[in-house]
């Protein structure tokens, strides 16, 4: 089966300047991305995860080398365009679920949505979608001081894909929830991935999370040290799967997992 390349990272570097010294973060990074992943990257704090993250959703620019979106070079275009390319493109979910607390969940969620040529009703249909998705409707009038850590990040959620984003960038999505909790929002996430066809790039420490994902990178002193692809707890290995876990370089090999079940 042919695998499309949503994102090819080429020859990445990234430093920032601290005083008057050039720390460099990554240099000469290399991994594609494909579509309908759902890839964890993980790592030691510092190591480099947000900063790769946000390098891929174009919230920051290469030092040097290239990220390609569907063979295309995004990064080398105006902020204006870049941003247009975000919104289309891009859902994020962070840690601390960046909610705006005046505002009720329905109203958090309809938020990317004022950008767009749409009519008051039709926003709301998509929004009442969205937190259907989530399974909050019933909470659409309330503000994030009046539900839990779970529900606000499942309002993070919808609110990153109520504008049919084919990407979603998560930064620690489960960091500041319980167990239970973290596994409603992975359940969402897994379906977003299985259901909807989102590709998932998750940065996590959460070996719970991890366990979610179809591929694991993790990230060390700017270097990607290990690649894998994860074999779900209960799933049927086939020996055409083991065999694309014995091919990890390459992170070529794609992985349908399906209710548990690796074909
Ligand atoms: N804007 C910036 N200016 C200077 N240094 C930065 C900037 N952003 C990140 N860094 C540095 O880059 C390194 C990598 O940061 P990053 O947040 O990507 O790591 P991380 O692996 O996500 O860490 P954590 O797990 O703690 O969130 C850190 O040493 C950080 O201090």
């Amino acid at each position: 089966m042919g695998v499309d390349k949503l994102f090819e990272i080429k020859s990445l570097s990234k430093s920032f300047i601290k005083g008057k010294t050039e720390v460099s973060i990554f240099s000469n990074l290399n991994m594609d991305i494909n579509q309908g992943d759902f890839l964890a990257i993980m790592g030691p704090s510092g190591s480099g995860k947000t900063t790769l993250l946000n390098l891929i959703g174009g919230i920051d620019k290469p030092t040097q080398g290239t990220v390609l979106y569907r063979g295309r070079q995004y990064h080398d275009t105006t902020e204006a365009e870049l941003s247009a390319w975000r919104a289309q493109h891009v859902g994020f979910v962070f840690q601390s679920f960046n909610l705006m607390p005046m505002l009720s969940a329905a109203g958090n969620v309809e938020l990317p949505l004022l950008l767009r040529q749409l009519t008051r009703s039709q926003r709301r249909e998509k929004v009442m979608a969205a937190l259907e998705l989530v399974g909050l409707v019933d909470r659409k009038g309330h503000k994030p001081n009046e539900m839990s850590g779970g529900q606000n990040q499942r309002v993070a959620v919808a609110r990153a894909i109520v504008g049919d984003p084919d990407i979603l960038l998560c930064d620690e999505p489960t960091g500041n929830l319980d167990r239970e909790t973290a596994t409603q929002v992975l359940d969402i996430l897994r379906l977003l991935n299985q259901e909807f066809k989102k590709t998932i790039i998750m940065v996590t420490h959460d070996p719970l999370a991890a366990q979610y994902a179809k591929h694991r990178v993790e990230l060390d002193k700017g270097m990607i040290v290990n690649k894998e692809v994860v074999v779900a707890k209960d799933a049927v290995v086939t020996q055409e799967a083991t065999a694309i876990k014995e091919d990890t370089a390459g992170m070529s090999g794609e992985l349908v997992a399906e209710k548990g079940v690796v074909t």
